[in-house]
């Protein structure tokens, strides 16, 4: 009743709407299929890499358990996220994000022009990393971007950086069993993340008195090799199931992560594993935390199929792309709505 009473008030910025057509259904309840996969140091080690090169597959996404992340800091992580959110808007935006710096707070992002039910904070994994000044492809200026860090607690900064220096090594781990299933060498793309651009965001969705209209992050794909992913107890992300596009909730379970490649590795694997598209709904009566790890390379690389994937029969599908062009060019939408798509790697796309 006061849901309807507000909304005959009309009081939702138009900003947030989705077009009717993305709008997420009241029903789907399914049962949990996203693959769970055991990480545990004593599995034999070809079985495993089976499973994962399966998962990416089908899904291009799963779930990990024993991954050797103590549940304390990912908790502890949670408990100084709640708090960083909870301070007043002024003290927020002490640490904004703009179109300069795209590190710290930002409580306005749009996916793919549409605004985001969240708030969020972002932070490098390597401080001051260098990225392109501008997309433009002949401006070959650099700049530096730089973690802000909020003064209202030192340990807030802390233990931020040790679950960064945590989940990246979980995240070169994967890596190397997703190349292994790909029949490549584990570490053969490690040097890509030297001076890498990965970040970590905390996500956090307020309650939403319209949760059939608005999106806590509407449909994408990331642009990654990979995310490693906390959710808190409460659900809400979606997965868009390759077999036939219906929307699946990943379930939360309890000390996992979720996994999904992203779009380098797609390129990278010339295909054989999809970047597949997620959403995240919202709710009128509970807030959720949510905490990704994006594996991105740094600015300088060009993504390219592996070249021993490639040949007469199974010819390179992606034209290479330079990673730091790439980063510059989606931070342009991110702060305000743009008239044209986001750039995607479907534009370097070979067409045959
Ligand atoms: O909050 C989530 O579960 C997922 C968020 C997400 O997909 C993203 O930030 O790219
Ligand atoms: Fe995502």
């Amino acid at each position: 009743m006061k849901e309807r009473k507000i909304r005959v008030m009309g009081n939702i910025d138009p900003a947030f709407v989705q077009s009717a057509e993305h709008r997420p259904k009241a029903k789907v309840v399914e049962p949990n299929e996203i693959p769970v996969i055991d990480l545990s140091e004593v599995r034999d080690e070809l079985s495993l890499i089976s499973e994962i090169g399966k998962a990416c597959e089908e899904w291009g996404f799963f779930q990990v358990i024993n991954h050797g992340i103590p549940f304390e800091i990912g908790k502890e992580v949670e408990i100084e996220a709640k708090k960083f959110f909870e301070l007043g808007l002024e003290e927020k935006r002490r640490v904004k994000r703009d179109e300069f710096n795209a590190m710290g707070y930002h409580d306005g992002e749009h996916t793919k022009n549409v605004r985001d039910w969240k708030e969020v904070y972002d932070y490098l994994v390597e401080d001051n990393a260098q990225v392109p000044s501008s997309h433009e492809p002949d401006d070959k200026n650099l700049r530096i971007l730089t973690n802000q860090w909020p003064q209202h607690s030192l340990h807030f900064r802390e233990i931020m950086e040790e679950y960064a220096r945590e989940v990246e090594k979980l995240a070169y781990k994967l890596l190397g069993l997703i190349l292994l299933s790909l029949g490549l060498a584990a570490d053969k793309f490690n040097g890509c993340f030297k001076n890498q651009l990965s970040m970590l965001r905390l996500n956090y969705y307020p309650p939403c008195p319209f949760p059939d209209l608005a999106l806590g992050v509407g449909r994408h794909k990331d642009s990654s090799a990979l995310t490693v992913l906390a959710q808190d107890d409460v659900g809400g992300l979606q997965v868009k199931r390759k077999s036939d596009g219906e929307w699946i909730p990943v379930k939360p379970t309890p000390n996992a992560f979720i996994i999904n490649v992203g779009d380098i590795v797609q390129v990278w694997s010339n295909d054989k594993y999809e970047s597949v598209e997620h959403r995240v709904v919202v709710n009128t009566t509970k807030e959720r935390f949510s905490v990704p790890f994006f594996f991105f390379p740094a600015h300088h690389v060009t993504v390219k199929p592996a070249e021993e994937l490639v040949n007469e029969q199974n010819p390179a599908k992606f034209g290479g792309y330079n990673y730091g062009k790439f980063f510059a060019n989606r931070n342009r939408s991110d702060f305000k709505k743009r008239d044209v798509e986001n750039i995607q790697i479907q534009h370097f796309r070979i067409l045959d």
